[in-house]
């Protein structure tokens, strides 16, 4: 159990540079173990959820060095890899385990993926479905781990996924580099695609056409090992914005932020809510990213839906947290991907909101809330639910309550942002 601070005296502020991006982190290891010569990743995110993905490459037999936050992979190309003597441990990380099963499907060996409680109730058909029809053998179980992929050829595909998932999307991705053909892909939506702009500087060559949904991915590439320094993470960097933009008299500056497009729904959200953001975007060869500068604000309601939901994903705890001091009735609806995260976090967020005595309804995909309604703390232990954005965004509303409150599970943070307490601490 772990004491949340209450209410500050003064508002948050500061420079502070976030961690590196998790998205960004996870595919640095996996592009740079599958290609020739060697990949360095500087400001790599050491979490759990990215050190479940370099420890599952080392059991694939690939030599990667990590001193503090910069990573060394020693490239063992598409056909190098090894199977590993005993079932690869995923943790946590869903990225990990789908990413992981669309390159493994192509391999010449088998492997079994194995993970923690609550990444064995997440679904995995998701993936195993579409890798199918490239002709992969793969065994859920139920649809779940334990899987276990035996490796074959694959062949190429035309395929429209049927849910909006830069994971599934990005397994797809690392299967059709091990196909026969070329493999085009139809998105239902753009998510963040971080896979195929990696790939392309790794010497891959993929496609999107001028829809921005439909991909293509020429087969057996050469990929050359890279140098590259990964973003601060958006999504980290998002539970600072929310609480200099709700707790009175802040200012802070975020420094050098991802800014891909496909992450940034939250910077749109919270410019329609009337907050105070300002982007100075630095340039880049690779990846965007800027400075984000924050003060507190006079929130107005907003409504947000499917369309917006991809950009935003990560995010969604915090809009409702924004959502709860807007001045009236806020709807985000078309969210049911909330569901099948680390937890539950619609059902989560509701929970938890209403111990605070937030007016928050449930809906099937999203929730309504009105923030008109004054806060009443009801139960001043909260639950992380396991989760760690549930338990980052926990601490940050713990900020706007004017008593203490403990929060279970506090632990979790460790999984995407293992400094975020003491992080938060420095802007206060
Ligand atoms: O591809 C990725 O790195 C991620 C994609 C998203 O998941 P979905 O693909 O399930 O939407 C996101 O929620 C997750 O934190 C990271
Ligand atoms: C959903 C998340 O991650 P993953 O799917 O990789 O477990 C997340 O970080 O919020």
């Amino acid at each position: 159990m772990r004491a949340l601070k209450s209410k500050p005296a003064t508002g948050l502020y500061g420079e502070l540079t976030v961690p590196g991006d998790k998205s960004i982190s996870h595919r640095g290891i996996m592009l740079g173990a599958i290609s020739e010569g060697t990949t360095t990743l500087t400001h790599f995110l050491t979490s759990a959820d990215c050190l479940s993905t370099l420890a599952a490459f080392q059991q694939l037999g690939v030599p990667i060095e990590r001193n503090e936050t910069t990573v060394t992979v020693h490239g063992v190309g598409l056909h190098g890899l090894k199977a590993s003597p005993k079932p690869l441990d995923m943790g946590n990380s869903g990225t990990t385990t789908r990413l992981i099963m669309g390159l493994l499907a192509g391999q010449s060996f088998s492997s079994t993926l194995v993970g923690d409680a609550s990444l064995s109730k997440r679904p995995m058909k998701r993936v195993s479905e579409p890798l199918a029809t490239m002709g992969a053998d793969i065994t859920t179980t139920d649809g779940h781990l334990p899987v276990t992929i035996n490796g074959q050829q694959l062949h190429a595909v035309n395929y429209q996924l049927k849910v909006a998932s830069a994971q599934v999307k990005s397994a797809l991705i690392l299967a059709a580099l091990q196909a026969d053909e070329p493999t085009t892909l139809t998105e239902l939506l753009p998510t963040r695609d971080h896979t195929e702009r990696m790939l392309t500087a790794f010497g891959g060559e993929i496609t999107t056409g001028d829809d921005g949904l439909t991909i293509t991915v020429q087969p057996q590439p050469q990929l050359t090992g890279q140098s590259m320094t990964v973003p601060g993470d958006m999504s980290s960097a998002a539970f600072f914005m929310v609480a200099a933009s709700l707790v009175p008299g802040s200012q802070i500056t975020l420094k050098d932020v991802g800014l891909n497009k496909t992450r940034t729904g939250l910077l749109a959200i919270l410019k329609a809510m009337g907050g105070h953001l300002s982007v100075e975007s630095e340039p880049t060869t690779g990846e965007p990213i800027g400075d984000l500068t924050v003060q507190s604000a006079d929130l107005k309601p907003i409504s947000i839906g499917k369309e917006d939901i991809p950009a935003v994903i990560d995010e969604l705890p915090l809009v409702a947290l924004l959502a709860a001091k807007a001045n009236g009735v806020s709807r985000i609806t078309g969210a049911e991907e909330l569901r099948v995260k680390e937890t539950d976090r619609i059902s989560a967020i509701v929970t938890e909101f209403k111990k605070l005595g937030i007016a928050i309804e449930e809906l099937p995909d999203g929730f309504v809330i009105d923030g008109r309604q004054p806060w009443h703390v009801a139960d001043p232990v909260l639950d992380a639910h396991n989760d760690h954005r549930i338990g980052m965004v926990l601490g940050i509303a713990a900020l706007l309550v004017d008593q203490p409150l403990q929060l279970k599970d506090a632990d979790s943070v460790r999984i995407s942002y293992p400094e975020f307490f003491d992080d938060l601490d420095k802007l206060l």
